[in-house]
């Protein structure tokens, strides 16, 4: 299976590519602060203060608001499809790591991850709900990449070693088989050496809805709120 070929005359209707960057660079200040409120001890007063100018900047972003996250779009290019609002990935969304995602040339998925202290769940490692998050994401993309977009139906995690946050590792996933809608993915987050930390096994099933997409599927699905 494909994807229809329509689909990318509906998902075209993207944000132009140099708004996204700006939409982008405003996400990662947004992370920069996060960490700096996970992390900052300057004294009280300053911490009141700073809110304060948080809560006008704030009030400038939602002078315009659409009703409903960014969805999948295409480049300007027309080349590539980007899911700029996604938690995991989405660059245009604070909460993403961002994770980015290469497809390999035999139709697995790899992605550098680096987790940052906001993401602290043990004493000293990452949250076992953030690695799992990830690997969702990672299991989600493969199953896209090596067969058909699906979604999760079954995750399953094993913690094999507590993972660090502020070191580089790798995420890998594939997808395997498939029956009918049912589909199969594997994937891990491991040290640089190899050496697994957290494996996932997912059954993603595509919703009968999405056999054939249709366009008009994808219109609802990425449609601009009023007045975008
Ligand atoms: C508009 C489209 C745009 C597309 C753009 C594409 C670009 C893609 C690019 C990049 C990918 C991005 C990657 C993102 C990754 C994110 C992943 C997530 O986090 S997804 C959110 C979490 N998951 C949910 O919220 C699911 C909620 N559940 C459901 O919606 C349904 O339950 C669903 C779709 C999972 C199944 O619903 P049914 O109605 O199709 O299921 P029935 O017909 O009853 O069953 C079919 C078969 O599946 C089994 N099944 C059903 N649910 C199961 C489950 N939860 N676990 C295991 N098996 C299940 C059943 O036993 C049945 O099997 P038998 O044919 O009898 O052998």
């Amino acid at each position: 299976m494909t994807l229809d070929l329509d689909l990318a005359d509906a998902l075209s209707r993207a944000e132009g590519d140099a708004r996204l960057a700006a939409l982008a660079a405003l996400a990662q200040q947004a992370r920069d602060l996060i960490d700096a409120v996970a992390l900052t001890d300057v004294p009280g007063d300053e911490i009141t203060a700073v809110a304060g100018e948080i809560a006008v900047l704030s009030e400038r972003l939602r002078a315009t608001m659409r009703d409903r996250p960014r969805s999948f779009q295409l480049t300007e290019d027309q080349n590539t499809l980007i899911d700029p609002g996604n938690a995991v990935g989405g660059v245009a969304n604070p909460h993403a790591l961002p994770l980015v995602v290469e497809v390999t040339p035999e139709r697995t998925v790899r992605a550098d991850v680096q987790f940052r202290p906001v993401h602290a769940g043990p004493p000293g490692f990452v949250h076992g709900g953030v690695t799992s998050m990830v690997l969702d994401q990672l299991l989600g993309e493969a199953v896209a990449a090596g067969h058909f977009p699906a979604m999760t139906g079954t995750l399953t995690i094993r913690y094999r070693r507590p993972v660090p946050y502020g070191e580089p590792l790798v995420g890998t996933a594939e997808y395997t088989h498939s029956e009918g809608r049912k589909s199969w993915v594997e994937g891990r987050i491991a040290l640089p050496d190899g050496t697994p930390l957290v494996e996932a096994t997912g059954l993603f099933i595509t919703p009968s809805a999405w056999v054939g997409l249709t366009i008009a599927d994808v219109e609802e699905a990425t449609a601009p709120a009023a007045g975008q």
